[in-house]
């Protein structure tokens, strides 16, 4: 493969000691769809499957120290933002992406983790809408991050459809409302897709399972990472569906909470597809 074809995508995130989240969980994505990953830490997490232990911010200086370094010699064909912390840091992320023109960006909205620790200041929520949502391709909320973004209350598939219209209206080209945190009705799980003209459900079967951890991360990295290849933003969301929904099924049962999915799942099945 000569260099000039190598997709390379950056994440710009916390780091997840336990390796199921945050950076971790983006780099691992980003190897297994064929794509060279780079990072920027925002923050380090003592964290293991049973929750986060303690958070420890990096400077937005540092943060864009390292977006720099990557942006001015390796070269970046997607990137995706995850845990940014704390407006400082979101505003310096912002202000590189705009330097450097990116425009295959992907911000996973990341606000609190699974076991309630905050990895989003509530004052940053501002900068986040302000700052980051104007430059975002697409832009990945759960529903609780999609009701505090759109500032209502998600009960039913019409508030999620208005929400996801609200969040469109910040700047992002595409809102994918994920629906991993629905109540549980039936076998059946909905992403919604908004482009700002047509609603798209995605719907994917529901895993029993306590190993979520870490879910939006790896979505959203594969959804990175197919735009760093080069498909379209409607491909690259598909395809980060069946990577996270094989990583769900396959889990590997680490930990004694919450663990990890697997993301060795999708490329092996495929790979026994085609053996
Ligand atoms: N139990 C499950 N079975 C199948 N798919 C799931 C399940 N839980 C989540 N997903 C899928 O995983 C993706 C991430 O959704 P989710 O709502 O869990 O994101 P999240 O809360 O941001 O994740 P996290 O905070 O753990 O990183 C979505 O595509 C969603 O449909
Ligand atoms: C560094 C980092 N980034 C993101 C998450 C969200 O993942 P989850 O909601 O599954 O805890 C996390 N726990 N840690």
């Amino acid at each position: 493969m000569s260099v000039a074809v190598i997709p390379r995508a950056l994440t710009i995130a916390g780091s997840d000691s336990g390796g199921g989240a945050g950076i971790q969980a983006d780099l691992k994505t980003f190897q297994e769809l064929g794509v060279y990953g780079m990072s920027a830490l925002t923050a380090v997490t003592a964290q293991n499957t049973l929750g986060v232990q303690g958070v420890y911010p990096l400077s937005a200086e540092a943060a864009a120290a390292q977006i720099e370094s990557v942006g001015c010699d390796l070269g970046v064909h997607a990137l995706k933002t995850g845990m940014l912390f704390n407006a400082d840091i979101i505003s310096a992320v912002a202000d590189k992406i705009s330097s450097f023109g990116w425009k295959n960006v992907v911000v996973d909205p990341v606000m609190i983790a699974k076991g309630g620790a905050d990895l989003l200041q509530a004052e940053a929520v501002t900068a986040l809408k302000r700052d980051l949502l104007p430059l975002a391709l697409i832009v990945t909320p759960n529903l609780p991050e999609a009701e505090v973004l759109a500032g209502m209350s998600i009960y039913s598939m019409e508030d999620r459809r208005e929400a996801a219209k609200r969040i469109h209206d910040m700047g992002s080209d595409f809102v994918v409302i994920k629906g991993g945190h629905e109540e549980k009705e039936g076998d059946q799980i909905t992403d919604l897709i908004y482009d700002g003209r047509v609603f798209t459900k995605l719907l994917g079967r529901r895993v029993e399972t306590v190993h979520t951890h870490g879910t939006g991360c790896t979505f959203s990295a594969a959804i990175t990472a197919g735009l760093a290849k080069g498909m379209s933003e409607m491909a690259a969301i598909t395809e980060g569906r069946a990577f996270i929904q094989a990583a769900i099924e396959d889990s590997l049962g680490l930990g004694q909470g919450h663990g990890p999915t697997n993301h060795w799942a999708y490329g092996r099945r495929r790979q026994a597809v085609t053996q």
